[in-house]
């Protein structure tokens, strides 16, 4: 860093300064105030399209890294944040078949189209997402005040512009995303509301998987696993284990094996919607469908009505998944977002999740699996309180 910042003080490189305007209107400031315990935006606000539109042209006035893989926080003029993941993979590579999912790549446009499937299936559980071509030189290294960030900057042998992750040990160039000369694609995820304003607990997924190369978890070897977390705070009443499947049937769908932890507000409490974030492993093969992704569902046998209904209407020729998804991430600068096996796969998909709960339904009647959204919390956790009261 020593050495870089000497050489920068030599060729005399100057750090691009932009004006920062405070919008009380700004799309990002509108996106924060709607968020509310059922989802992180409306139906139909019209502050989405906008803050989509603001994350694809919006000059970026500051970077940070943020992390390790690579990952960036942009700050926008009107102080917008975003979290940057470059392109790592091309669109029509499928993630090898010897590959952990654990040491898979990012994919930025899953991130994209993961923020699509989510607002399709009208669960709206994701920060929306917007694709962008980055100038890494002008946008990021003539921005950042960041001394770490501009001592990753390199040129490459091909005279492109690249940068590495956060490099413990020694940066090794299979670790860095490349523009061409510049220029590198990206998706651009919206800031949540800080954790001052909005605090958020990160829980572990009960249906986590092992991150081993052979370890098995409970509910891979016990078919009764949903039987013992029924019993379990927070899994014991309300919407919790409800809100789980859909978050598993979103996750089949896109095939992410990765969903280790999910996070909530803790402002909403137990009823609160789980956030879907980090989508970034999803979209990695398309000739395969992960069925022990849908372990939830077909070891619980539950389902909100209003899931099911929208699953139920998406499998319909006229509102086809994966027509209505195409359409959706045409609206996208990087467009196409994904491939058409990719595409495809997601009717598929769906068509065996529609038959995982009709094996359900035939099994244990309709009235025991699908259920009603909204189920009132009856448990709560026990407090020191109680537990006083009670001895
Ligand atoms: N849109 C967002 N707004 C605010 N915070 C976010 C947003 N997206 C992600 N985060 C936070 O940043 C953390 C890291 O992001 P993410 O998981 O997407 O990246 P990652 O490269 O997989 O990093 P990690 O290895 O830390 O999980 C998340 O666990 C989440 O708490
Ligand atoms: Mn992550």
């Amino acid at each position: 860093m020593k050495l870089y910042s000497e050489a920068a003080a030599i060729s005399n490189i100057t750090v691009t300064e932009h004006e920062v305007t405070f919008d009380p209107n700004a799309s990002w400031l509108k996106f924060h105030l709607g968020i509310n315990r059922y989802a992180l935006y409306s139906r139909d606000d019209p502050t989405i399209p906008q803050l989509l539109k603001d994350m694809e042209i919006m000059t970026v006035v500051m970077v940070k890294p943020s992390g390790h893989h690579l990952k960036l926080a942009l700050k926008m003029r009107n102080f917008a944040k975003a979290m940057f993941k470059p392109m790592r993979q091309e669109r029509d590579d499928e993630t090898p078949e010897d590959f952990f999912y654990f040491i898979d790549f990012q994919r930025h446009n899953a991130e994209i189209a993961a923020f699509h499937l989510d607002r399709i299936l009208d669960f709206r559980r994701v920060p929306p997402v917007a694709g962008r071509l980055v100038n890494i030189t002008r946008e990021v290294l003539l921005v950042t005040h960041n001394e770490d960030l501009r001592s990753v900057f390199f040129t490459s042998p091909a005279n492109n512009t690249c940068f590495f992750a956060k490099c413990l040990y020694v940066c090794k160039t299979e670790y860095a995303v490349c523009g061409g000369p510049d220029l590198l694609e990206g998706s651009l995820s919206a800031y949540l509301p800080g954790l001052s304003i909005a605090p958020r607990i990160s829980i572990p997924n009960p249906w986590i998987r092992s991150y081993t190369f052979n370890g098995r978890e409970e509910w891979e070897v016990n078919p009764f696993y949903c039987d013992t977390i029924k019993q379990m705070y927070p899994y014991n009443s309300g919407n919790r284990l409800l809100n789980i499947i859909d978050m598993s049937i979103f996750d089949f769908l896109i095939g992410n094996m990765d969903r280790h932890h999910y996070e909530i507000f803790t402002k909403f409490g137990d009823e609160g919607f789980l956030l879907h974030l980090d989508n970034a492993r999803g979209f990695g093969k398309h000739s395969q469908d992960e069925l022990s992704i849908l372990a939830p569902l077909s070891q619980c046998c539950m389902i909100k009505r209003s899931t099911l209904l929208r699953l139920q209407l998406l499998a319909q020729p006229g509102f086809r998944l994966s027509d209505v998804m195409r359409e959706s991430l045409e609206g996208d600068p990087l467009q196409p977002i994904l491939t058409e096996p990719h595409l495809l796969a997601l009717d598929r998909r769906l068509q065996k999740i529609l038959k995982v709960i009709q094996r359900c339904v035939r099994r244990l009647g309709e009235n025991e699996v699908i259920t009603k959204d909204f189920v009132k919390a009856t448990a709560r956790p026990q407090t020191a309180t109680d537990r006083r009261k009670s001895r």
